[in-house]
């Protein structure tokens, strides 16, 4: 087996009364695409601050290619990219400009520097103040600002977040060619969908732990084959679903009734699709295969609120 990217054993970081990292174990193998989700304040950017080496550990050990990034580690530098918030562009700056003063830290020339302005779209935007940058377009210069000296690890945090659905697309699609180059990827999402698309691996964390680490895929796929059967709101309440799915013997279903869908989410949707033929409530029926939302529920017992 090939040398692990990176491993963290045993994690730990504290801020004040905040547990924020609470033990975290993981191993990301050279060319994963792996994702860190959880809901808000879950202990992602801590974690991913720490895997960077911005950040120092309370207790636990990471290493990059069986390095410690803490204190910080002038070889490993230059083989990890860091995508930094957009927002903290410098004023006045064109787009052009900050590629090339992020390439000149790592001592990479302007040609290489417009050449990534290139790969992700920007070229025209070259001469544009880079706070004047559409969101999308800004985030794609943020990566292009991190991926600029050619790093073997790239660390992206929440690098969709506040886009609209076009512009998240085009940086998937940008986000899966920097990995199909062979590139180790690392985000943090609160997006479930996006590391379903995304990752190969995830590790679902709330409230500073892992819960579960996997493929999208598996993690779904040992969900039994939950199911989610949704119609219409009002057709029936939720107490008359279930007091029917009793009556036929289902009893493992979740009902619930958001004002828009009534759902029911089962392992069992055949039973479920009778009753609600029977009781002539079918309008707007969807029948959708589990998601990682559901694994999220089933792990933590509630639901999913990015
Ligand atoms: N510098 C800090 N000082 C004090 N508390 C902090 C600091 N950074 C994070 N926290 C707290 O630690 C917890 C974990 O935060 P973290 O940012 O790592 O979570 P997250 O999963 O990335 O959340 P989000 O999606 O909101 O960014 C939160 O409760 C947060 O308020």
């Amino acid at each position: 087996m090939t040398a692990p990217a990176i491993v963290a054993d045993g994690v730990r970081k504290r801020y004040g009364d905040i547990q924020a990292v609470d033990g975290v174990s993981l191993r990301i193998e050279a060319g994963e695409f792996y994702g860190i989700l959880g809901p808000n304040g879950a202990g992602k950017t801590t974690t991913l601050e720490i895997m960077e080496g911005v950040r120092e550990p309370d207790e636990g050990r990471i290493e990059l290619f069986g390095q410690s990034p803490w204190p910080r580690n002038l070889d490993l530098l230059t083989r990890i990219g860091v995508q930094f918030q957009a927002s903290s562009f410098l004023d006045k700056m064109t787009t052009r400009e900050t590629i090339r003063l992020f390439a000149s830290f790592y001592r990479v020339g302007a040609r290489q520097a417009d050449a990534m302005l290139e790969r992700v779209g920007l070229t025209e935007f070259a001469q544009v103040p880079a706070d004047k940058l559409s969101g999308g377009q800004a985030q794609r210069l943020s990566i292009a600002c991190g991926l600029v000296h050619d790093p073997e690890i790239v660390f992206l945090d929440e690098p969709t977040a506040g886009l609209d659905p076009q512009a998240r697309r085009n940086l998937w699609d940008l986000l899966r060619d920097v990995n199909e180059e062979g590139r180790t990827v690392v985000l943090t999402t609160h997006y479930l969908d996006e590391a379903e698309v995304l990752c190969d691996r995830v590790s679902v964390m709330e409230r500073g732990k892992v819960l579960r680490t996997g493929a999208p895929a598996a993690l779904v796929r040992e969900l039994d084959n939950m199911v989610r059967v949704s119609v219409e709101s009002g057709l029936l309440t939720p107490d008359a679903m279930r007091d029917s799915l009793k009556d036929v013997g289902v009893v493992d279903a979740t009902v619930e009734d958001d004002g828009v869908l009534l759902t029911v989410t089962t392992v069992a949707p055949g039973p479920v699709l009778s009753v609600l033929a029977d009781r002539g409530a079918l309008r707007g029926l969807e029948v959708r295969g589990a998601t990682l939302e559901d694994v999220f529920l089933q792990l933590t017992g509630r639901e999913y609120r990015s």
